[in-house]
This record gives C-alpha cells, sequence and structure tokens, in this order.
C-alpha cells in the first residue's frame, strides 16, 4: 500500500539519528522550564509541516515565517542550554563510568567507579554538625578538566575522613571546590565559574554562587555545606534541589548519578 513511498536505508538513518538528537535534547532540558518551550516548538513545527503536506499555504506559511524568523530569538532564549549541549558534545567524558569503552566490561580495572554516594554524604553531615564549610563538585558526563587544570590535582578514594581533612578549617585545601571523579577526588582547591543569576537570594554568597555556576555551564552536581548554618544544599541543573531527610538526599543523589 505504501509502495508510492520512497524509502531507502538513509530514511532510517536519517530518523534515528533525529530520534537521538531529539533524546539529548530532551535529557538536557528534563526537570527545566525550557522543556515548555521545547514542547511548544516541536507542536509548532508538527502543525506546521502537517499543514504543509495538506497544501494549505496561508497557514503553513505563517507558521513557516515564525519558526525560521525564530531561529534567532530560540538562540537567544535557550542561550545556557545550546551551551551545555555543545559542552557536552565536546567535552563527553567517554572514560567515564557510562562511556563506551567502560561498557566492555572486561577492560575494566578492578576498582569500581561507582561514586560512594554513602560517604561523601555522611562527611557532609559530620561537617554540617561542626559547620565547617565545604563544596564538592561531582562530575558527571561532561569531562570537568577545564576546571581541574586551575586546582591542585590529587587521587584519593572518596571517603569520609578524606572530604572533612580538605575542608578542616586549618587546612591549606580548604578553600575553592572539591571534585570528585568516579569515586577519587581528583583536585581541590578549585575555582568555579560564578552564577549572575539573579534569582539567587541575597543571603547566600560566593560558596553558593559558584556552586549553581559550574551547575548552569555542564552537567555536574555540587553539595555543599554552609560555613555559617551548617545547612546542606544540594545543587542541580543551576538550582536547589529540596531535600528533608540525609537518607532522601542521598537517594536523589544517587538517582542523578545513576542517570
Ligand atoms: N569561585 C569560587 N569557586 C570555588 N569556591 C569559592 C568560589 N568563591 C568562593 N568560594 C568559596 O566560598 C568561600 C566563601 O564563601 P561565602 O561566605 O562568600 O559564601 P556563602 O555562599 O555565604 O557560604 P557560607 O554559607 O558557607 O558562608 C570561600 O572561602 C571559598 O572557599
Amino acid at each position: 500500500m505504501l509502495d508510492f513511498i520512497p524509502f531507502s536505508i538513509l530514511d532510517v538513518l536519517d530518523i534515528l539519528l533525529v530520534a537521538t538528537l531529539l533524546y539529548y535534547i530532551y535529557k538536557l532540558l528534563k526537570g527545566t522550564v525550557a522543556i515548555n518551550i521545547f514542547i511548544g516548538i516541536a507542536f509548532i513545527f508538527l502543525i506546521w509541516k502537517i499543514t504543509q503536506a495538506l497544501k494549505m499555504e496561508m497557514l503553513s506559511g505563517i507558521l513557516g515565517y515564525l519558526l525560521s524568523g525564530g531561529v534567532i530569538a530560540l538562540i537567544i532564549v535557550f542561550q545556557q542550554e545550546i551551551r551545555k549541549f555543545l559542552l557536552m558534545i565536546g567535552t563527553t567524558n567517554f572514560s567515564s563510568k557510562k562511556g563506551f569503552l567502560n561498557q566492555l566490561k572486561f577492560l575494566q580495572s578492578e576498582i569500581s567507579s561507582e561514586i560512594d554516594t554513602e560517604k561523601i554524604i555522611r562527611a557532609c553531615s559530620n561537617m554540617s554538625k561542626t559547620k565547617t564549610g565545604a563544596l564538592i563538585v561531582i562530575e558527571r558526563t561532561n569531562g570537568l578538566d577545564f576546571l581541574i587544570n586551575n586546582g591542585d590535582a590529587m587521587n584519593a578514594l572518596v571517603n569520609e575522613v578524606i572530604l572533612e581533612s580538605i575542608f578542616f578549617k586549618n587546612s591549606p585545601l580548604h578553600d575553592g571546590a572539591t571534585i570528585i571523579r568516579d569515586n577519587f577526588v581528583v583536585a581541590t582547591r578549585v575555582v568555579l565559574p560564578i552564577s549572575d543569576s539573579t534569582k539567587i537570594p541575597a543571603r547566600f554568597g560566593l560558596r553558593h554562587r559558584a556552586a549553581i555556576g559550574v551547575s548552569e555551564k555542564t552537567d555536574a552536581v555540587c553539595l555543599l555545606v554552609s560555613e555559617e548554618t551548617g545547612e546542606i544544599s544540594y545543587i542541580k541543573d543551576g538550582g536547589f534541589v529540596l531535600h528533608s531527610t540525609i537518607d532522601e538526599l542521598n537517594e536523589k543523589l544517587k538517582n542523578d548519578l545513576a542517570s
């Protein structure tokens, strides 16, 4: 019945590539307000294609103009997401646990790269009790080498003692952020990009702005202990993730690192 529609292997490839692209765009925008804008645009695009196929000249013309002229507006609206997307493509850490090479299990070393979230959360909880300021960045798919290079390199398996020693007030390493990659502390004293968002309440200082900044520009997640209040904050995608208990925080962190 569909004989009249020419369909080649290239069309299959085309569909697969578009599906992959849409999946990554969805993954990037999931949980942000931008997802609603994206769904709106996808909807208009679909209607435009239908009106084109039905040869409804006027409506398809108007929608076509809207979509073509809207490209510049889209670049402005999605500026942060486009940056993040390009960074994701350019710096995807192929050696991370989700990377292709590590899918070949027999090439893996004995040491597990799964991040021990319990130990990190326990360290934060201890530092919270002593009001020790801390800022921990956990790498996901975007490589953070561009940040690691401005700090002090380290290679220590994650545990409470290491993290608490780093952030101990008299430690020479306590200033700045600490970066964790594949269950290893790979850098300390890292200077992060500061967010210039006007939505951050004034009571939050540079430590919070730095955590929000790095989570806006990359897909890394941050744990922060306030020196002033002892409060533990979990920051992802440029915003605070609310939690009421330590166990809930651990669960959220674990889920985010697994996705
Ligand atoms: N760009 C940055 N990157 C990483 N760490 C930073 C950066 N800027 C400041 N910090 C850290 O934040 C500390 C200063 O925190 P500040 O008091 O301004 O923040 P805060 O958000 O109010 O946090 P707190 O509640 O702990 O006081 C610095 O000592 C430094 O360790």
